[in-house]
């Protein structure tokens, strides 16, 4: 790829999430390693977060045109932020990271280094308004996935059609008016937020009026290949025309780097990972636990804790579990349910805070993976060949759950049930009796995926525009 001498100054800024830094810290550093130059901006709290629990520092600054900048969240110190918080954090952005992000483009862009190009989160539209202000060409970057983002445009519609607010109980009821989803898309299916009676409900009116702003920027980013959500995308080019599909990013960039000599350590944990699971995982046979977690922000009662558990002691099946210390809805006074779970759990596996999850799913000795569904834990499993069981907390979750059970038939759907039976069985299902036919579809579907990143592939191919698209942004 060429040079030119003064390369491209890219601003990312991701929403300041786990989901969400992750895939554009590692959309950073391919921009980087294609000679772009890149102030990533993360929020001063996640900055801290990641200076403490990474190497970011050794690893982005080898980079000569790689800085940090960090800006306020609006949020006291004091969180832990979950998915139960999500109006907190959409206040404190509005009231507070608004403002300020546009004070530092307008200063930046009077600098003698001006940004070229600003590649910012899909959820924050404001700074679509600040890079026209300005005058600088915005990428939307949407870390969601496609078939959600694409549900997310037919919000305003199936509010004016009466598919939502649903009017009854009947959560398997077929929604008509997603395009591409008509025959199997159930209420159920439908991000969680969706699930109100009030259509005004803030959630919804954020998601509709952040997502219609989307064909404003000048592309759009998403974290996906073509063989994976073909007819998807073809639906979203009809708001979007110009997207680039360059995922899954986290082994896009692994294939960039491995012509380089390089830490072949990947972390963007805003935790700190617990890698003594490694030589456990190294002493078990082949396929043979399952690997549990629920991303960086789901909340979950003692209850359902206590029915995980127990369905996956009665499966028969190890596991590797992920609990993070924010994890359960009430307080656990001095962790005292996790500790005692982890004492009783020993016989069966390992119960950690948090896991290199990206090596886990990529050790043989992993048959499955029980998930909340979260994009980056998809496309993770899907290029690491792991079947899934899925069981949904809220937004994408509930509609990627359905694409893996019913549209790609790689793994199952435990939407809506929460009981030990049924963790029990789905475990069996997933680990023994229906292992061939998951794996058969997931191998074949991880294949595509590897092709994609080659030379030659769709996402390869597409970042390689994507370059060029910005290089020609510096040059006018
Ligand atoms: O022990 C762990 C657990 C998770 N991870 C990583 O953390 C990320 C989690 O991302 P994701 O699976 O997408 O879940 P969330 O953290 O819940 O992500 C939020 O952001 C995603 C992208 O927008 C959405 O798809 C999700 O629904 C939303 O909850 C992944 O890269 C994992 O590899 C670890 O490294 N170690
Ligand atoms: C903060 C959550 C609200 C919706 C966001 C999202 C999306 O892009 O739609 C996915 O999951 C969460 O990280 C975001």
């Amino acid at each position: 790829m060429e040079h030119r001498s003064v390369s491209p100054h890219v601003l990312i800024f991701p929403l300041p999430v786990q989901g969400h830094v992750n895939p554009m810290l590692k959309l950073a550093e391919l921009l980087s390693l294609a000679g772009l130059r890149i102030t990533f901006l993360n929020s001063d709290y996640n900055h801290h977060r990641l200076l403490r629990y990474t190497n970011i520092l050794d690893r982005y600054t080898r980079y000569p045109g790689f800085r940090f900048q960090t800006i306020s969240d609006g949020l006291p110190l004091d969180r832990p932020w979950t998915g139960a918080g999500l109006r907190d954090m959409m206040d404190g952005i509005k009231a507070t990271t608004k403002p300020l992000f546009r004070e530092m483009v307008i200063s930046w862009c009077q600098s003698s280094d001006p940004v070229t190009c600003i590649i910012a989160d899909g959820l924050m539209s404001f700074a679509i308004d600040v890079a026209n202000e300005v005058g600088v060409p915005i990428i939307s970057c949407r870390t969601v996935s496609p078939c959600c983002f694409l549900a997310y445009f037919s919000f305003a519609e199936l509010i004016e059609a009466g598919e939502v607010p649903f009017k009854d109980d009947d959560m398997d009821r077929l929604v008509t008016r997603v395009p591409g989803m008509e025959g199997f898309l159930r209420r159920r299916d439908l991000p969680s937020f969706c699930r109100t009676r009030d259509a005004n409900d803030r959630g919804i009116q954020f998601i509709i009026t952040e997502t219609q702003q989307t064909p404003r920027a000048h592309a759009l980013i998403l974290n996906t290949f073509e063989d994976l959500d073909g007819p998807i995308l073809s639906q979203i080019r009809n708001h979007c025309p110009k997207i680039y599909t360059i995922g899954p990013l986290h082994a896009h960039l692994k294939s960039r780097l491995a012509s380089e000599t390089t830490t072949s350590q990947f972390s963007n944990s805003f935790w700190e990972e617990d890698r003594s699971c490694l030589a456990w995982l190294d002493r078990q046979p082949s396929k043979s636990f399952i690997y549990v977690s629920f991303g960086s922000i789901t909340v979950i009662t003692k209850e359902q804790m206590m029915e995980f558990w127990h369905g996956l002691v009665n499966s028969g099946s190890r596991f590797l579990w992920v609990i993070r210390p924010d994890s359960l809805t009430e307080k656990d006074g001095e962790f005292q349910l996790q500790a005692q779970l982890r004492e009783v759990t020993k016989e069966r596996g390992q119960i950690v805070d948090w896991a290199p999850q990206e090596e886990v799913l990529a050790h043989p000795a992993v048959g499955g993976f029980l998930t909340h569904g979260g994009w980056n834990s998809t496309l993770e499993s899907i290029f690491a060949g792991v079947p899934m069981i899925c069981w949904p907390y809220f937004s994408d979750q509930q509609l990627n759950s359905r694409f893996v059970s019913h549209v790609w038939k790689i793994g199952m759907d435990m939407k809506d049930t929460c009981d030990r039976v049924t963790v029990e069985k789905m475990v069996r299902d997933v680990m023994e009796e229906r292992r061939a036919e998951f794996t058969k579809s997931v191998d074949a579907m991880a294949k595509l995926a590897r092709s994609s990143l080659s030379e030659g592939g769709t996402s390869y191919c597409n970042f390689n525009r994507l370059i060029e698209d910005i290089r020609l942004m510096s040059a006018s």
